[in-house]
């Protein structure tokens, strides 16, 4: 069984810490700034690749620091994503991440992690998060892939027209609830 709990974070009201400039760092940063790119970003890296600063370019509020990462580094944060390539760091920030009461991923180390990031399916405002509880991202990008795939670029006009909806509906909390149901019965899964 999946135990972990998915929650849709609004990053651009957190505070996020990036460990780490290099290809991996560019990975984590860009699923977390494709997705909220308004998210409240800090890097840190004595090393930025070119490949990450470009991609940065994008991104004016991410707050680039080019040197090694000091425990300073910890304060006001929100989350911390680590994606270094040296893995004593990564355990120490992980504990100071613990006292701290800060939640913690170490990107590719799931022993270290207190979250993991998902694969994402984007359609207008519709947003799936994809887990394989860690069994296999692989699997998890192939999912995501096939689900981009069928899902029609249409189904925004049907959140919009249900939104509209839903906003002028009166009555009480049981009528609106059955009168949602009643419009969206053939939206999704039409035969
Ligand atoms: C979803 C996605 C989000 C993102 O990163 O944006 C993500 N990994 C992605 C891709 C990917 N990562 C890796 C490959 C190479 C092929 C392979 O190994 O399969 C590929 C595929 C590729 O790049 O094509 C390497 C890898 N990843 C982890 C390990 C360690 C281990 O498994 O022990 C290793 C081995 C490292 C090594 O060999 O040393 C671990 C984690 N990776 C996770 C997330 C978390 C679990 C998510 C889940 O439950 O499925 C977790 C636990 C923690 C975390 O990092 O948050 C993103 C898909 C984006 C998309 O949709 O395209
Ligand atoms: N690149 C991949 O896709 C991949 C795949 C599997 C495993 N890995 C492993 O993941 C790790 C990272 O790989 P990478 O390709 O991102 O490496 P990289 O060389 O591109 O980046 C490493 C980054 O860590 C930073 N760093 C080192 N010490 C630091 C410190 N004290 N404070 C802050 N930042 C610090 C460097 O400045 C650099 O930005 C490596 O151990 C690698 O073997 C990478």
């Amino acid at each position: 069984m999946n135990e972990l709990f998915p929650i849709f974070l609004k990053l651009d009201r957190l505070n996020t810490l990036v460990v780490g400039g290099g290809n991996v760092a560019l990975e984590k940063a860009s699923a977390l700034l494709r997705n909220s790119p308004s998210a409240q970003v800090t890097m840190v890296a004595p090393m930025f690749r070119p490949e990450t600063l470009e991609f940065l370019n994008e991104y004016p509020q991410v707050l680039v620091c080019e040197r090694a990462f000091e425990l300073s580094d910890l304060d006001g944060r929100d989350l911390v994503v680590c994606a270094t390539d040296n893995r004593e760091l990564h355990v120490g920030i992980k504990a100071a991440c613990v006292e701290r009461h800060l939640l913690c991923n170490v990107a590719d180390t799931p022993d270290l992690c207190d979250f993991y990031l998902g694969s994402i399916v984007q359609k207008g405002d519709l947003k799936i998060a994809i887990s394989t509880n860690g069994k296999s991202p692989t699997l998890a990008k192939r999912i995501r892939a096939f689900l981009e795939d069928v899902i029609p670029d249409e189904i925004q006009e049907g959140l919009e027209g249900m939104e509209a909806v839903r906003k002028t509906l009166k009555g009480d909390f049981q009528a609106k609830i059955k009168a949602l149901n009643e419009l969206t019965k053939d939206l999704v899964f039409r035969k």
